[in-house]
């Protein structure tokens, strides 16, 4: 299915056309339609409509047949799901079938399950010496918060737009989503799955383009948008707040990250190598939950560098960077890295397959150490596949570096002390700390950060708190 805006039911390429490149060899994969300011103003006038409509009036047990009928067709149609979003990622395929579109079809059947088993709250009053019976009934109702504009990322393009689409959608709203202009293709088939899906026109309306002064910008200034749900680098999220501003515009932001991982002398090594491994080079780094700053105690810190690097080099199947300019960016951080000061204890550059993969935008896995904590290196959000590893001696000075961050999102600990674990985990300014694991989801839970890495929670009740405004009823008996 080829790139198109779906407004009002309607599948349409209207718009200059721009390339769709493939990051594996650089070929031209397509092209992708920039959805002038009228459709995106199109769009926001359809779902506003579709919410006066039928929609706005189903029950939450209406609205979770249609998530589970999505899921179904998302799983209906899995091998285009992979194919579309290896494609457009060059992510490997084993990744898009494991975690990206399953977890697309989780994200549909765990709103459902989430949206309508949620119970609501109701306090009996008294007023003593009040007339009548001095009794009142408090209870509360939750209303949809109208039309939510939905800006994701490239690089889980359908997992990360379908963590808000779904319990937008359970919660009553219509939804305007922009994905990334990377990432086009899942976004289109998923509006394919929700049209065969039956929701009523205008409940779901994509558009497709570029952010800043695109329609991007053109949806979230939008004045008929009543939310604004984004994912995306913390730069974007202050640009798009500024916007949000001009009309009070309620914001859920899950934006950087300079995640760090802290490794105990009494860690198993392995396991901490593994994890490490996993934490730094999964999706060659492009995943916000990733680590990027390493730190470990001393006595094991040359035993952990060797390893990790001995892991790193036996690396062979991982993707490129979304783009030549993010692979640019990365490399120039590399060079930044061997500037300030930095040891390159393997990786730096860029490999060479002999193969159509010379054309992509492939760079090396690569673990630096020997900076400073004032290094830009160390402290600016990289997003690539690079860890610097720095030694630490106690307990309190692993918390600190961990906590010199302008980010807070995501952090592992890796430790076999347990009570360790308990003193430490919560003093980590993050919104998620894993402990001797990574990346390790129950989607009831809390997901978000703190400081510049974000505004809010996704998750669980925290979304369906997000994308609803809760009424307190009190009726006089
Ligand atoms: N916290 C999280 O859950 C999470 C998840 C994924 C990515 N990220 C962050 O996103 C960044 C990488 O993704 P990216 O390059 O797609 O981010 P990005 O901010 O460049 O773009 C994200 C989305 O915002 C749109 N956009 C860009 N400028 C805009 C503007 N001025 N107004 C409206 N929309 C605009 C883009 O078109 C895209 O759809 C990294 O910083 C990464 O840490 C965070
Ligand atoms: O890239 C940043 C966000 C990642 C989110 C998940 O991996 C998830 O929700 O499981």
């Amino acid at each position: 299915m080829k790139p198109a805006h779906y407004v009002n039911g309607v599948f349409t390429t209207t718009g200059a056309a721009f390339p769709l490149i493939s990051p594996i060899d650089g070929s031209r994969l397509g092209v992708v339609p920039e959805a002038p300011r009228d459709v995106v103003d199109a769009a926001v006038r359809a779902a506003r409509s579709a919410i006066a409509g039928p929609w706005g009036r189903t029950s939450v047990e209406e609205r979770c047949v249609f998530l589970r009928r999505i899921a179904d067709g998302i799983e209906a149609r899995f091998d285009a799901f992979v194919d579309a979003e290896v494609a457009d990622t060059g992510k490997p395929r084993e990744l898009a079938s494991t975690v990206d579109i399953p977890r697309a079809i989780g994200n549909f059947r765990a709103y459902a399950d989430l949206a309508y088993g949620r119970p609501e709250r109701a306090y009996p009053t008294t007023v003593p010496g009040w007339s009548g019976s001095g009794q009142a009934l408090n209870y509360t109702v939750r209303r949809p918060l109208g039309v939510v504009a939905i800006i994701s990322p490239w690089n889980l393009p359908l997992l990360l737009l379908t963590w808000k689409v779904a319990p937008a959608l359970a919660a009553g709203n219509t939804i305007v989503a922009k994905p990334s202009e990377e990432t086009p293709s899942t976004a289109t088939l998923l509006a394919g799955v929700i049209d065969e899906a039956g929701l009523p026109a205008g409940v779901f309306n994509l558009v497709h383009g570029h952010g800043a002064d695109a329609a991007g910008e053109h949806l979230t200034s939008h004045p008929g948008v009543d939310a604004i749900a984004f994912t995306g680098a913390s730069a974007t999220g202050a640009a798009i707040m500024r916007h949000a501003a001009d009309h009070v515009t309620p914001v859920s932001f899950e934006l950087g990250g300079k995640n760090p991982a802290l490794v105990f002398a009494d860690a198993d090594l392995t396991e901490a190598v593994e994890g490490t491994v996993r934490s730094s080079f999964t999706h060659s780094g492009q995943i916000c939950l990733c680590t990027e700053r390493v730190y470990v105690q001393r006595p094991v810190f040359e035993e952990f560098v060797a390893a990790l690097a001995e892991r790193t080099r036996a690396l062979t199947d991982y993707g490129p960077m979304i783009s030549a300019e993010h692979r640019d960016k990365v490399l120039s951080y590399y060079r930044l890295g061997v500037e300030e000061g930095a040891t390159v204890v393997t990786g730096g550059g860029v490999p060479v397959f002999g193969d159509e993969r010379d054309g992509g935008f492939f760079v090396e896995p690569t673990i630096l150490t020997g900076l400073p904590e004032s290094a830009r290196t160390v402290r600016e959000e990289i997003f690539g596949p690079v860890c610097h590893v720095a030694p630490f001696d106690d307990e309190d000075e692993a918390v600190r570096l961990a906590n010199d961050s302008r980010y807070g999102l995501a952090a592992t600990v890796w430790t076999t002390d347990l009570s360790r674990a308990h003193r430490v985990a919560p003093r980590v300014e993050a919104g998620i700390v894993w402990v001797n694991c990574w990346n390790l989801r129950d989607l009831r839970t809390p997901f978000g950060g703190v400081k510049a890495s974000g505004i809010g929670r996704e998750g669980g009740e925290y979304s369906l708190d997000f994308f609803s405004e809760p009424v307190n009823v009190c009726v006089k008996i």
